[in-house]
């Protein structure tokens, strides 16, 4: 079956550097597909190619069976784009602002689609409000909101939580479902697992523009065979010898983080209880022991040998 977004091979590069390198996936239709990655990995190129907003050097784009290169203009109807930073005229109302985006396709809202434009990103009392008055999540919000006025299949956000705080990052999410149980594909791209994990059907891990992983959520942490994770410090390092013995575990260490060592476990109890006896056994205390589950941050860990956030 085809999907309702095909990339094959896509290569972007800039001087002798292949931002996006060689990548393929494809997005299944009413999918929440992220990409997930650390600064710089390349993630607004790629979505940015598939837009039909930067020209790739190499590769093919298609949304619905229907190329977006050389002729982007031809998939401009079956998209709504959210850019990473929206700016919006000050002096505009919410409902003046959507009809403005409206008119750029040539459509006029009816009272009955404002409202419901609205309602989708709760903003129905701020219809007046002039989008100066806006708090950041609702302006994101409101920018969500105008990637739909002309009713796309397609929905891509760039990074549309980020900078913001955590009640507003939950608004965001919420608008997100909502967008997929509207029957919309969405593609977002995020450094925050978390927005991941909670939010995407699968994830599409990218570094240095390639994809070094790509699965469900929850498959790709599978895929560590850990059941928790157990981390701590120590004031002097417990020898190698003594922290390959640890039960039910196989060790990460961590340099340049404070010392901060990482143990991934099968069985967390196990672990910690043989972690300290032979760090008592080699004088050594433990400090900050902390046991939680694996996340998507230990795949990329795990694949990179590096963390998510700089
Ligand atoms: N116009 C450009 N000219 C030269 N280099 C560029 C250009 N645009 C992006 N790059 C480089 O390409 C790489 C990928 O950038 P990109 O913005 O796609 O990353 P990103 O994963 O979206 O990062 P962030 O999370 O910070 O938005 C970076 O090293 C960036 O400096």
């Amino acid at each position: 079956m085809q999907g309702i977004i095909e990339v094959k091979n896509l290569t972007k590069r800039y001087g002798d550097q292949a931002v996006v390198d060689d990548i393929s996936f494809t997005v299944e239709s009413q999918e929440i597909f992220g990409f997930l990655g650390p600064n710089g990995a390349g993630k607004t190129t790629s979505l940015e190619m598939i837009e039909g907003l930067r020209k790739p050097d190499g590769g093919e784009i298609f949304i619905k069976g229907q190329t977006v290169w050389p002729n982007p203009n031809k998939v401009k109807n079956l998209i709504g784009v959210q850019l990473q930073s929206t700016s919006f005229y000050e002096e505009l109302t919410v409902k003046e602002t959507l009809a403005l985006f409206a008119s750029l396709y040539g459509k006029k809202l009816s009272a009955g689609e404002l409202e419901d434009l609205l309602a989708i990103v709760g903003l129905t009392e701020k219809e007046n409000a002039h989008t100066r008055s806006l708090s950041g999540g609702q302006q994101q919000r409101l920018a969500i909101v105008t990637t739909l006025v002309n009713e796309p299949d397609v929905i891509f956000l760039d990074e549309p939580s980020t900078g913001l705080d955590p009640q507003s990052r939950r608004n965001i999410w919420d608008v997100v479902k909502e967008l997929q149980r509207r029957g919309k594909t969405v593609i977002l791209t995020t450094h925050y697992m978390e927005e991941a994990e909670y939010l995407c059907d699968r994830v599409a891990i990218i570094d240095q523009g390639k994809i070094i992983a790509l699965d469900t959520p929850q498959k790709l942490i599978d895929g560590l065979g850990s059941e928790a994770k157990v981390s701590f410090t120590s004031e002097a390092p417990i020898k190698r010898e003594l922290l390959s013995q640890v039960e039910a575990a196989t060790v990460k260490e961590l340099s340049g983080n404070n010392g901060k060592q990482l143990i991934y476990s099968s069985d967390p109890a196990q672990t910690i209880t043989s972690l300290l006896a032979l760090a008592k056994q080699d004088n050594v205390e433990i400090k900050g022991l902390h046991v939680s589950s694996a996340t998507l941050e230990d795949v990329f860990l795990e694949l990179t040998g590096k963390e998510l956030r700089d």
